[in-house]
This record gives structure tokens, C-alpha cells and sequence, in this order.
């Protein structure tokens, strides 16, 4: 039997509130330090391994962890998820992105269908489609070969897609499975799809008009946009547009594209880069065996979330570690650092994972909770990083936590030697040398060049990110997400918060506004 109750009740809470605090800097230190590293990981799917040594946890405060993940039923949440109970309270549905990558428990029987073989059956389209546009066997009007994909869509159905696709294209560059080259058009910027229309060659263009809702304004204006340029390069629209939307949106039915292809409304937009909103774009670009490998990596993920002991299952106890620090050490923040180039905008990708999420101060029963819930979270690829905000992150007034990941290979196999060293080993070495600068710190008589030390952060390692690879990554932070607002009692699958804004925004354009909207508008001339 589950029960839903909020984190402040847990008797587990009051107890892990109550274990001592963890000294990093002094655990860190010496032989006591390489101990920790030995000890304290989790291995995750695909080879990564999870590590959390330079964390603020010690045998104590893990054992209640462990009981929290316990009291709070996460294991049997995360079953009931898989087995279709309507978890997402605020809209009713069943939450099933799961299954676009597996079957990990019970089949499950929605809209008069059973979800997993909808899901595949789209796969299959998907692939299919793909297959034809490789071999020239769809083309454009004049029967030449389209060279390039363009995604239209934002948010969820362009962060995530969009991330993949910049992690795996010099991989598949390298190994042979590139097929075109793949843009993205979401701002509602005119520049944006403007800049996007100037480097392409149009007529060999395929548009995949991505949008769960098939109502959203940024989209539906960038698809108008490029519709247009399309005319004016005398193409005719209909036969350079797929849609990727669910079968009740405005666009399913509609006779303006060359195919639809189908996810649904138990696929959050955040979390649908493995449905057809990031199998289209991505199957497109490397081929739809690469994106089955990457959704074989996001199912050995699921199956280890699975695993009821918080201390072999990463994507848990990561979570629960997150909760520690958010609501037991009042850390306001979260820092995504990839030490890798191919993960440039997966923190842009988490940051929507997460805070559209766990950005939530009602619990799931619309009740007001009396604690924090998801952090702020931000990042960018190290190094790069480091010669941008790190100076805050290291002598700062806030402590904010950090969540590393490194690869010990680059992808491209391309490398120099500099100073006896390659630039691999300088990426790495520098992400190594900033845990144990941020756990330690460095005394120093002068002030202004003393590091405290004491601030938390964990390490994903892996081998090297290819597409199984990513697709473990991936699941390990939705899972993640999902986890904690199971911890914060909260509902993690809808976004009522963006809700607001796109109203008054209609009204502006309806200069249906008074007061101080009317006088921003007037002074922005819309
Ligand atoms: O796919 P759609 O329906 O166009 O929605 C795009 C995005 O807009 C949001 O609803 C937020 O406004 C996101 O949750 C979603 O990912």
C-alpha cells in the first residue's frame, strides 16, 4: 500500500536532520580520502559509474538515507509509475516514458491500446521513414536526397532532442553512421529561424514540426516562418514537413505533412527525448540503429532504478543526496559541470528536466509544503567553466553542489600532445584536480587567496560518450528528478507555472492589457 506524505513527516527526515555533519575537507584528506573514493560509488548502466566521495555523507548519514528511501517508498512510487498508475495527479494521465524504451513492468493498456507496442510501432515508422530518406527512396519534388533535418519546437520537444543530437554527432561523424546534418529552430525570435533558413540549402531540407500540444505560439509561428520561405524558394511546403505531435493535437490529422509520427500525453515534454520527439531528429541524423542503442542504454538505466537499496541504485541515491543537501544543509543550487564538448547543452537540457519538474511549492495534492523543494540548476562544460563562474563556486558566499561528469576518452580520436601531456589528459586532470580543490580547499594567510573547502560535489566516469552511453545518462537523471519529487511529496509531471505568462503574453499582442503590462508593452512598441 502506498502512501503520499511530505518530507517534514518522515520520522527518517527528523533523524537524518538530526546525523552529525559530515567535515569534507577533513574526510578528503589523505589515505581516509582514497578510501572514500574506493568505497562510496555505484555502478550505472553502459560503464558509468557513479561516485560520491567528495559528498557530505558518511556511513551515518547513508544509513539514513537508506531508511528514507524506505519510509518513503520510492522503490514501490517508481513501480506503481511503470505500472500505469496516475502519477501525475495535477493532470491526470499516467506517466509512461519508460516505456518508450522498454517494458520494465506490467503491460499496460491506455487509450484502448497496449503503450509499449504503441511506442515501438512509432519506433518502427520512425525507422522505416528514416531508412527511405537515407536511400532515396523520399525525396524532394525534384527526386534529390534531402542533406539536412531541421527541428521546430521548444522546450521539451528541443532541449533535449537538441542536446542528443550536439553529444553524438562527432561520434557518429567518426564511426561512420552520420547521415545529415541536423539544425533546430525554437526562439520565437525571428532571428532564430531566420539564421537557421540562411545557412541551409532549403530545397534539400526536411522540417520535423515537433510539438505535444500542436498549440504551442513559438511553434506554430516558426513553422508559418519556414513555411513561407519555402513557398518563396517555390517548394511546396507539405512535401518538406514531417510532424511528430500526439494523435488528439491540431496537427495530427492535418493533410500538411509528408508523415506524422506519434508520442502522447503520458510523455511529459521534458521527458521525450526517447519518444518519436527525439527518434525522428536523431534516427534522421545517425540512423535509427544508433538511436536504438541509445535507447538501450536509457533501459539498462530504468532497470537499475529499479533496485530498492538506495546504495546500489545511482540514480536514488543521487537523488536522496540532493535532498540532503537541499533541505538538511540548505544548499540553494545545483551545478551540471560535463567535462566533455559533446555534452555542451545537456545542462540546458537538466535545466528544464529538473526545475520545471521539482519547481513546485504545492505538494501533489495542491497542498502548500513548509520546505524547499528543487534547486536552482545551472552549468556549462568544463573547462570552459572554470574561466567563467567557478571563481564563485570556489570562495563564494553560497555553498553549491556539484555534479561532475567525465569521460576518460574523447570521441574523436583526434588528439595532441602538449607540454607531455594530451588534451584528453588535460580535460581530465582538470576535473579531477577541481573536486579535490572544491572538497579540500587550500589555507593561505591572505584572505582573499584562502579556499574554505567543504563543498560537496560527485562524478559520473565513463568510458567515452557514445549512444548508449548517453541514453544511461539521460535515464539516470530523469530518474533522478523523478525520485526526488517522489522525496518532496511533489507531482514532478506537470507545469502549471508556465502557464501565466503565455496568457498575458496573448494579451499584449490582443492590446488587451491596462496599467503597468500596457506601459511595457508601450514602451517595448509592440
Ligand atoms: O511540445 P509542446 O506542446 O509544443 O510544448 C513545448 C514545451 O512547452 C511547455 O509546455 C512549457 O511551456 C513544456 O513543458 C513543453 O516541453
Amino acid at each position: 500500500m502506498i502512501t503520499w506524505n511530505n518530507l517534514d513527516t518522515l520520522t527518517s527526515y527528523q533523524e537524518l536532520e538530526k546525523a552529525a555533519r559530515v567535515n569534507l575537507a577533513e574526510a578528503m584528506t589523505g589515505d581516509k580520502g582514497a578510501e572514500r573514493v574506493k568505497k562510496y560509488s555505484v555502478p550505472m548502466a553502459e560503464g558509468l559509474v557513479y561516485y560520491y566521495a567528495a559528498k557530505q555523507v558518511d556511513d551515518t548519514v547513508l544509513d539514513a538515507l537508506k531508511k528514507l528511501a524506505d519510509e518513503a517508498q520510492l522503490a514501490e512510487k517508481f513501480k506503481a509509475l511503470y505500472n500505469g498508475e496516475v502519477i501525475n495527479t495535477g493532470e491526470k494521465r499516467l506517466v509512461l516514458h519508460h516505456m518508450t524504451r522498454g517494458q520494465l513492468g506490467d503491460a499496460v493498456t491506455a487509450d484502448g491500446v497496449d503503450k509499449r507496442t504503441f511506442y515501438k510501432q512509432q519506433q518502427e515508422r520512425i525507422a522505416e521513414f528514416a531508412n527511405k530518406v537515407h536511400n532515396g527512396e523520399i525525396t524532394n519534388a525534384a527526386g534529390e536526397k534531402f542533406t539536412t533535418v531541421v527541428q521546430i519546437g521548444i522546450g521539451g520537444s528541443d532541449l533535449g532532442p537538441r542536446a542528443m543530437y550536439l553529444a553524438l554527432e562527432n561520434w557518429a561523424k567518426k564511426n561512420g553512421t552520420f547521415k545529415m546534418e541536423a539544425k533546430f529552430i525554437s526562439n520565437v525570435d525571428p532571428d532564430d529561424a531566420a539564421a537557421v533558413l540562411y545557412g541551409i540549402d532549403v530545397a534539400h531540407s526536411i522540417f520535423v514540426l515537433v510539438s505535444k500540444s500542436g498549440t504551442t505560439l513559438e511553434t506554430l509561428t516558426n513553422e508559418s516562418f519556414v513555411k513561407d520561405a519555402l513557398k518563396n524558394a517555390g517548394l511546396d511546403a507539405s512535401k518538406h514537413m514531417i510532424a511528430v505531435t500526439s494523435e488528439t493535437s491540431p496537427l495530427a490529422k492535418s493533410s500538411d505533412y509528408l508523415a506524422a509520427f506519434f508520442m502522447d500525453d503520458y510523455i511529459g515534454g521534458r521527458y521525450s527525448s526517447t519518444s518519436a520527439v527525439g527518434g525522428a531528429v536523431l534516427s534522421l541524423a545517425f540512423g535509427p540503429e544508433v538511436f536504438a542503442q541509445f535507447l538501450k542504454g536509457a533501459a539498462e538505466a530504468d532497470k537499475l532504478a529499479a533496485e530498492a537499496d538506495a546504495t546500489k541504485n545511482a540514480a536514488m541515491l543521487d537523488a536522496l543526496i540532493g535532498v540532503y543537501e537541499r533541505n538538511v544543509l540548505g544548499y540553494p543550487c545545483t551545478a551540471v559541470l560535463p567535462y566533455s564538448q559533446a555534452l555542451s547543452r545537456f545542462p540546458a537540457h537538466l535545466q528544464q528536466l529538473d526545475m520545471e519538474s521539482n519547481g513546485k511549492s504545492v505538494n501533489r495534492f495542491g497542498e502548500p509544503v513548509n520546505y524547499v523543494t528543487g534547486p536552482v540548476i545551472f552549468g556549462e562544460p568544463g573547462t570552459n567553466g572554470q574561466h567563467s563562474f567557478y571563481q564563485l563556486l570556489h570562495q563564494g558566499t553560497d555553498i553549491v553542489p556539484l555534479q561532475f561528469v567525465g569521460f576518460k576518452k574523447n570521441q574523436m580520436d583526434t588528439d595532441v600532445v602538449i607540454q607531455g601531456s594530451t588534451s584528453q589528459q588535460k580535460l581530465c586532470a582538470n576535473v579531477a584536480a577541481q573536486i579535490m580543490a572544491f572538497a579540500c580547499g587550500k589555507a593561505d594567510e591572505n584572505r582573499n587567496k584562502n579556499f574554505e573547502g567543504g563543498r560537496p560535489s560527485s562524478i559520473i566516469i565513463g568510458e567515452q560518450v557514445n549512444p548508449g552511453a548517453l541514453g544511461a545518462l539521460l535515464a539516470h537523471f530523469e530518474n533522478k528528478v523523478m525520485f526526488q519529487g517522489f522525496l518532496w511529496n511533489v507531482n514532478s509531471f506537470d507545469q502549471e507555472g508556465v502557464q501565466l505568462g503565455k496568457v498575458l503574453a496573448k494579451r499584449v499582442l490582443a492590446h488587451e492589457t491596462d496599467g503597468a503590462l500596457k506601459a511595457f508593452s508601450d514602451l517595448l512598441e509592440i
